[in-house]
């Protein structure tokens, strides 16, 4: 089997959120290659905790309450969530998981209480940091796999309009060029990979080391890099200052920002400026960054402000996971 679905950008292309049916209720989720846990909001939560957010109804006839089973997990933001586990048939655009792992909220973090786009998230890092005690449980991509024509999943990103996630294959019309692959390193739950150079601009110049590890993360909007590449980057931002009251570096909304290029397996895949102005600040016209420093997290991701420049494809064909990046 195959899946498509629209992958939907919230304002300022926060996240981005897909249609999932989950027995005979469709739910909002947010795609997210940075955890392992598909929790929704559910009639199980506090009024006060809910904000227009669908909820998932547990006691409708296809939910089948695993007893025993909970779960509770906090993200890089501080935000979390916390509840009980089902079973339940969930269909991502065609593809069917017929006994999914549903974990159902009692209770959520005031972020996402406040994230009204968002009925819950759908992970698609690695079951091994899934968080169902007593026993973790797969994500949907672990539990259809072995179903889908091909072992991979792709994610096509798009600003301010609709982009498209596919489960089983390879959409060519999403993509210029060639796709190159480079080996991930799951040992952390994520899909890591190594990056190389980078550039800032398209002078050829200031190339200055290189990234390192990093993760994919569909569930982050930014870019998280090194100190060095993000200082080198922002120099050439005339106006630029890392400002301590907005948690990052801010510049004139009038700025123009110059391109990032990063060589992955060799190639190097371009960031347009354009990617880096994320939103308005709230004041003095000025605008916060898509790139930011990634001290305090402890490593450095790349968010869907690099994967909209990408067609990205996360595939385990290869028995070995392996992630691609084609430029579109
Ligand atoms: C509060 N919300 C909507 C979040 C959604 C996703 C994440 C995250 O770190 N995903 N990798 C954090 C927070």
């Amino acid at each position: 089997q195959t899946g498509t679905v629209a992958a939907n950008p919230e304002q300022y292309d926060q996240a981005y959120i897909c249609p999932v049916t989950i027995g005979s209720q469709t739910l909002h989720l947010d795609f997210d290659t940075g955890s392992s846990d598909l929790w929704v909001f559910s009639n199980l939560m506090p009024s006060s905790e809910v904000d227009g957010q669908t909820e998932f109804n547990t006691n409708s006839a296809g939910a089948t309450k695993k007893d025993g089973y909970t779960w509770s997990i906090s993200y890089g933001d501080g935000s979390g969530a916390s509840g009980v586990v089902y079973a339940d048939t969930v269909n991502v655009g065609g593809a069917t998981a017929t006994s999914q792992a549903v974990e159902a909220a009692t209770s959520v973090s005031s972020e996402f209480t406040s994230d009204t786009g968002s009925d819950g998230l759908l992970g698609l890092a690695f079951s091994s940091i899934n968080q169902v005690k007593p026993t973790p449980q797969t994500t949907f991509f672990d539990t259809v796999k072995s179903s889908l024509e091909a072992e991979l999943f792709t994610a096509d990103l798009q600003s301010n309009g609709p982009g498209s996630y596919t489960f089983g294959y390879i959409d060519s019309s999403k993509y210029t060029g060639s796709i190159t692959y480079t080996a991930v390193d799951n040992s952390q739950g994520f899909w890591g990979f190594t990056a190389g150079g980078y550039t800032v601009g398209g002078g050829g110049s200031n190339s200055t080391g290189t990234i390192g590890s990093a993760i994919a993360d569909t569930g982050t909007s930014l870019m998280y890099l090194p100190t060095a590449a993000v200082q080198s980057y922002y120099s050439q931002v005339s106006g630029s200052s890392y400002s301590s009251s907005q948690g990052g570096y801010i510049f004139p909304c009038s700025a123009s920002l110059p391109s990032l290029t990063v060589s992955i397996g060799g190639h190097g895949f371009v960031v347009p400026g354009s990617n880096f102005n994320y939103s308005p600040t709230g004041s003095g016209n000025t605008c916060f960054g898509g790139l930011q420093e990634n001290t305090g997290i402890g490593f450095t991701i790349f968010g869907d402000v690099f994967l909209r420049a990408v067609y990205a494809i996360f595939d385990e064909t290869q028995g070995s996971p392996r992630i691609g990046f084609a430029a579109q």
